[in-house]
């Protein structure tokens, strides 16, 4: 039975604000921005784009049915990304100008939102809009606290990274530890590297690595999760940020076990069980402490079949509902 106990120490409206952000910029892999399903529809290579997937699945009435008001953002970025090819790339960092662009126009949009006291769910898109959710969220919410779900740290800089894909650098960009970027200058620090951890890496680049033990940046890899359980590593990062702090919750899927989510770009074998992912969603929202929540890289374009990516687009709408208040009892 749903049970939204509004008991939200920051919020001052039991009204969600849902932000579609059909984008795929930030990595190589089209899709995270799909609407029709390759294998329902038999689109193979004209990419139709609009709201994510897990609007069709129904979340919003799901959302609804946990009594919250739903406000919903639809985005379109299309011609954004006609206009963007012209720019030239930052150095070897790809799609740099519609990353930036996408992403500004994202922050504003949760600015406005976060500002009326809102609970902020943004539907990703690839990760690169965390630079977006995150810093939207931190310009209303002081002493922002965030909870990184993710096989990755996305933590590379813009001299750091292997792959100049954008998806992997987001949390340099809110830290500021990747400097001012030309092209970024919208994005200003936002974020302290002690008001952020860590949950479900397992695969970090030997730069990222680095970044992490000289900025003494709490994090918990999987073999935190076997060692100490779910509930005790999601307690101990909330004590780490600490009571009165509130918390953006920003999810990657292929933080989960590919066999739970696989359709997703950058899949990692030995992640999070449905359990866990689920459990850091219900813990999260019991603190009463969350403001935003990202459910990233969901990416239909990449199942290699009809189950996997239904299983994987309901996978994504169920995070969202524990976050949002979903019980099991
Ligand atoms: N959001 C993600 N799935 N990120 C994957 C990042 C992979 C790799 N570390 C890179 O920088 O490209
Ligand atoms: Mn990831
Ligand atoms: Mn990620």
């Amino acid at each position: 039975m749903p049970t939204n106990n509004f008991t939200n120490k920051f919020l001052t409206t039991n009204s969600c604000a849902v932000i579609a952000a059909p984008f795929s910029g930030g990595q190589p892999k089209g899709g995270v921005e799909l609407y029709k399903s390759f294998f329902i529809c038999n689109i193979t290579n004209n990419l139709f784009r609009g709201p994510p997937r897990m609007l069709e699945a129904g979340l919003l009435d799901m959302i609804e049915g946990l009594d919250w008001k739903v406000e919903i953002q639809h985005n379109d970025f299309n011609a954004l990304e006609k206009e963007c090819k012209k720019v030239v790339d930052t150095r070897h960092i790809k799609n740099a100008s519609f990353v930036s662009k996408t992403c500004q126009t994202i922050h504003e949009q949760i600015k406005k939102h976060a500002a009326l006291g809102q609970m902020i769910l943004t539907l990703g898109g690839d990760h690169s809009l965390g630079m977006a959710t995150v810093s939207g969220t931190a310009a209303v919410h002081k002493n922002l606290g965030v909870i990184w779900v993710d096989a990755h740290a996305d933590i590379n800089t813009v001299d750091s990274t292997d792959t100049g894909n954008l998806h992997g650098c987001p949390v340099s960009f809110l830290t500021g530890l990747t400097g001012q970027v030309e092209g970024f200058e919208w994005l200003k620090p936002c974020l302290e590297t002690n008001k952020i951890c860590f949950i479900g890496l397992r695969d970090v680049d030997e730069p990222e690595k680095k970044i992490l033990k000289e900025n003494n940046i709490k994090a918990f890899s999987m073999y935190h999760v076997d060692k100490y359980g779910i509930s005790k590593v999601v307690e101990m990062c909330l004590e780490y940020l600490g009571k009165d702090t509130p918390i953006h919750l920003s999810f990657d899927v292929d933080a989960l076990d590919p066999s739970v989510a696989p359709s997703t770009g950058t899949p990692v074998r030995g992640g999070l069980s449905f359990r866990e992912g689920h459990y850091i969603c219900e813990a999260l929202h019991e603190s009463g402490q969350l403001v935003g929540i990202d459910i990233m890289e969901v990416n239909p374009a990449l199942a290699l079949s009809d189950e996997q990516q239904i299983q994987t687009i309901n996978v994504g709408c169920s995070l969202a509902r524990s976050a949002l208040g979903e019980t099991l009892l």
